[in-house]
């Protein structure tokens, strides 16, 4: 049976300027689960994802992820939660200048030495895992060029790979596709949905297009107004279901 990767209890976010923007989340992730988060904008989708792996300090509640109680981390803990957590943005956040190659290695900072991170002494296996990863991703012609030279669907490609290389346990997609024309969205999807299942990766992603949550998912969260209203697999997401996590 799946074990439980990911417990938040009565999760809380109030931003300094009194913002409440989650309001008592609770949820249960099992290991392997591919989670759509939907939600208008301002729902709190993002503060949720940033909460787990704490680039947001949360006001109130538990975030267990994989037997640590992520709200009290810090140092060394943290560092093992961003190692253990690959974040994906809709931004893509590479280092335009340098090659997709050092970009994925990039990946790696988390299992080295500062002194060795900073001089970018990768070894020749994180070098070789890093080159096999874009090979994965259809991406092994494009190592050598800078990341500013590929297309956005590459870049995001790019960006999977880069998390992929830190082997997560959880990644934590924010609207990976918002910056995306509809067809190269599919196909990023695709190869998110298939890395993480090839891997065992559990994945949670925000997205806004419900069509896009349904076809992917297979568990579909939708917060309104910092709350989860509705929590179930994707064909229970009916029109009325779809239209209460949307309401106005
Ligand atoms: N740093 C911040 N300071 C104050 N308020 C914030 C901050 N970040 C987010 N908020 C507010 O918290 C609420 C939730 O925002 P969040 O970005 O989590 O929503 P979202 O569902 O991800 O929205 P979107 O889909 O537009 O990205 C919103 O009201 C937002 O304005």
């Amino acid at each position: 049976m799946a074990s439980s990767i990911l417990e938040i209890r009565n999760l809380r976010k109030v931003y300094t300027d009194g913002t409440s923007a989650l309001q008592g989340i609770d949820l249960q992730v099992q290991q392997g689960e591919f989670i759509a988060v939907i939600g208008p904008s301002g729902a709190g989708k993002s503060t949720l994802l940033r909460c787990i792996n704490r680039l947001v300090q949360p006001s109130e509640g538990t975030v267990m992820f994989n037997g640590m109680d992520t709200t009290k981390a810090s140092g060394g803990q943290i560092r093992k939660l961003r190692r253990e957590v690959g974040m994906i943005f809709q931004s893509f956040n590479l280092i335009e200048r340098v090659t997709v190659l050092r970009n994925v290695l990039h990946g790696r900072l988390g299992y080295m030495s500062s002194f060795s991170g900073a001089l970018g002494l990768f070894s020749k296996r994180d070098i070789e895992e890093a080159m096999h990863i874009l090979h994965r991703l259809g991406l092994h012609d494009q190592m050598y060029k800078r990341a500013d030279e590929l297309s956005g669907g590459q870049q995001q490609r790019v960006g999977i790979a880069r998390a992929l290389s830190q082997q997560p346990l959880l990644i934590l997609a924010d609207e990976p596709i918002a910056s995306l024309d509809p067809v190269t969205s599919e196909s990023i999807m695709k190869h998110l949905h298939t890395v993480c299942r090839e891997d065992g990766i559990t994945c949670l992603v925000n997205l806004h297009q419900v069509d896009v949550a349904k076809k992917f998912a297979t568990r579909i969260i939708g917060i309104h107004k910092g709350s989860v209203v509705f929590d179930g697999p994707p064909e229970q997401l009916t029109d009325e279901a779809a239209e209460r996590v949307y309401r106005k």
